[in-house]
């Protein structure tokens, strides 16, 4: 079955995890409180959106990744969602 091709080209640094169920991005702060603000701020996004990311916290990284769980595939909530995140993310990589 022919994946169809997922744009992330007008995103920050996120790519497309194999399969294309999802877009994956990995970000790093300078300390764990900054991440740790950055996952406050972007979960009360995401409360509002009424969709959620999957996400880890190591220290000052924080792992994310999006999907739609009630299609099981990608939908525009994970780039809206992603827009959001990578605003709240600023210049950081
Ligand atoms: C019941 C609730 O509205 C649904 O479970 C929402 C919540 N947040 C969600 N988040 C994500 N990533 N995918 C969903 O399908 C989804 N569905």
């Amino acid at each position: 079955m022919e994946t169809e091709a997922v744009d992330v080209s007008g995103l920050n640094d996120w790519e497309v995890e194999a399969g294309g169920a999802a877009i994956l991005r990995t970000l790093k702060f300078k300390t764990f409180n900054e991440a740790f603000g950055f996952m406050t701020q972007v979960a009360l996004t995401a409360e509002k959106m009424n969709h959620h990311p999957e996400w880890s916290n190591v220290y000052n990284r924080v792992s994310i990744r999006l999907t739609t769980h009630d299609t099981g595939g990608l939908t525009e909530k994970d780039f809206a969602l992603a827009r959001e995140i990578d605003r709240a993310a600023g210049g950081r990589t």
